[in-house]
């Protein structure tokens, strides 16, 4: 494995193992799971901004699970900002979420809470104890994503946009290495997606490697790097000339 690369898979397959196929199963009926991908390589350094396209229901947000464990690893090798996926138990799971950030397409805020609280909840929930510390650092990140005034809005009193950026200032509280993001630009307008994508160059120049999936070929055409074209079962890196005509 390479030791400065913050996400490595090496012959990885990803199932999903259903309970029905299961049960079917252990009465002796065959398959427990279904194979979404196989023979997936991947190796992405900090800095990179990698996209993911490819059909519904092609993987990507299978990919993005398994790299943050919410779906087991058990073929091939992974490794996630130091984190062995194969040897990950239960309790390491949290562990390996406060070094990276997940984005996505529904924002997933606490929607009773104000945007204060919905930072001020994920710090204490990590193990952050100073009052002083949190607060200078939920100004940090609001500044960040341009939010800065906002902290007692609610998430309805947002757009879309600004929501998504609550959600991005949220990824962004533990420093993480590697932001991995489901459709972030999925439910915005043109604008909106523009400002996300931006916010996303920002934090790539940084330092910080982000993996995103998408279906909208402007947000690629706007800033243009790696792609990965998820396509019957297997990944594999594009030419961007073939989708962009540039
Ligand atoms: N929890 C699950 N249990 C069983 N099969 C699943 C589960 N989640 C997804 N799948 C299947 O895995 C395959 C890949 O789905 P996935 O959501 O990863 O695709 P996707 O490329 O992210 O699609 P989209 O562009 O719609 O987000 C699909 O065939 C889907 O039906």
């Amino acid at each position: 494995m390479n030791p400065n690369a913050v996400i490595e898979l090496r012959d990885v397959a990803i199932f999903h193992f259903d309970d029905a196929l299961r049960e079917a199963s252990f009465r002796g009926n065959g398959r427990t799971s279904d194979m979404v991908l196989s023979d997936v390589n991947l190796t992405v350094f900090p800095g990179e901004l990698v996209y993911l396209i490819g059909r519904v229901g092609s993987g990507k947000s299978s990919l993005l699970k398994t790299l943050y464990a919410e779906l087991p690893l058990r073929e091939g090798g992974g490794m996630v900002v130091g984190f062995d996926l194969r040897r990950m138990r239960r309790k390491d799971v949290p562990y390996l979420r406060r070094r990276i950030g997940i984005v996505f397409q529904d924002y997933q805020l606490l929607t009773d809470r104000n945007v204060f609280q919905n930072l001020h909840f994920v710090l204490k929930a990590t193990g952050w104890k100073n009052e002083l510390q949190i607060r200078s650092k939920i100004a940090e990140v609001l500044d960040m994503v341009s939010l800065q005034n906002k902290e007692y809005k609610m998430p309805f009193q947002l757009s879309g946009g600004e929501q998504q950026r609550l959600a991005i200032a949220r990824a962004l509280l533990n420093n993480p290495q590697v932001i991995l993001a489901d459709e972030p630009t999925g439910n915005l307008d043109p604008a909106a997606a523009d400002g996300i994508m931006q916010l996303f160059a920002s934090i790539v120049a940084r330092g910080c490697a982000v993996l995103m999936s998408t279906h909208n070929i402007s947000n690629i055409q706007q800033y243009p790097s790696r792609t990965l074209r998820f396509h019957q079962g297997k990944v594999a890196e594009i030419d961007l000339h073939s989708i962009l005509g540039i």
